[in-house]
């Protein structure tokens, strides 16, 4: 079973951030991530992650105005030292909160700017980024997410566009971060597609599909791809980022019962 990482911007949500920390680690989670830990002094996060003895994951670049429906600066020309200046907020809270990764969200970009454009910004803030965030040994990540249901517009939507954006900026310093939910809805083949890239994931988020609920609800064989990722050597966290359908509390049982389901499914083969 792979280590599990709570996504507190999806998951306990019956809680104050502050104190999803503690509900997570009493769920049996071993790290956390969310979208943004900026609301939130630095030290203050700190101190809940030491109290709970969890590992903080993953958090994200400053992500723009969110409730605007902003969803990062990454690939938008008329932000760049915006961007710039975001990269060395999230080295700083990176430091503060023993993380060694952040995702670069690449955000929505008008529509009267030409794609070719827009990768080009891309390419060259992400170059800017790992090099910086590299000289702190932070690892940068990007996220291929669905545009069909829930981020209309998103620049960056599949594996194959990563990888080539990831070739392009060229540094040792920039991983995938690849979300099955995403990519189930986007492309499938996922079982396959993180075997061939293996050595360029940096973090894996699970949630089912359809409904974005628990990873137990829905089409996604997820007891399978588990094991996959224990026989495939897959290191990294698995992000539990899904909307849960009632109480979180009362629907972790996949948290255990993938692990019997999939020895199972070793045993039979
Ligand atoms: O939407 C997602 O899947 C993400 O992981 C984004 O980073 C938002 O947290
Ligand atoms: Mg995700």
């Amino acid at each position: 079973m792979p280590r599990l990482s709570a996504n507190l911007s999806m998951l306990f949500q019956e809680y104050d951030f502050l104190d999803r920390f503690d509900a997570a680690v009493r769920a049996g989670f071993e790290s956390v991530e969310y979208v943004s830990p900026y609301e939130y002094p630095a030290d203050e996060i700190a101190a809940r992650l030491e109290r709970a003895g969890l590992e903080q994951a993953l958090f994200n670049l400053p992500v723009g105005d969110w409730a605007a429906g902003e969803r990062g600066l990454a690939v938008l020309p008329d932000r760049i030292d915006e961007f710039r200046r975001s990269v060395d907020t999230a080295a700083h809270y990176a430091q503060a909160l023993g993380c060694r990764q952040v995702n670069c969200l690449a955000g929505i970009g008008p529509q009267d700017i030409a794609p070719a454009e827009l990768e080009t910004v891309f390419v060259e803030n992400l170059r800017y980024a790992a090099g910086r965030l590299g000289e702190a040994c932070i690892r940068l990540l990007i996220e291929p997410i669905n545009d069909r249901i829930d981020m209309p517009g998103f620049f960056l939507t599949g594996t194959r566009q990563a990888l080539d954006i990831i070739d392009k900026v060229d540094s040792d310093n920039l991983f995938l971060q690849y979300d099955i939910y995403h990519m189930q809805i986007m492309e499938g083949d996922i079982a396959r597609t993180i075997e061939a890239n293996l050595p360029r994931i940096g973090h894996i988020q699970v949630a089912g599909h359809p409904g974005r609920h628990e990873p137990d609800i829905g089409e996604i064989n997820y007891p399978f791809l588990f094991d996959h990722l224990d026989q495939i050597g897959y290191l990294g966290w698995v992000g539990a980022e899904y909307r849960p359908r009632g109480r979180t509390e009362e629907g972790l049982g996949w948290m255990s019962g993938f692990g019997g389901r999939a020895k199972e499914t070793s045993n039979a083969g």
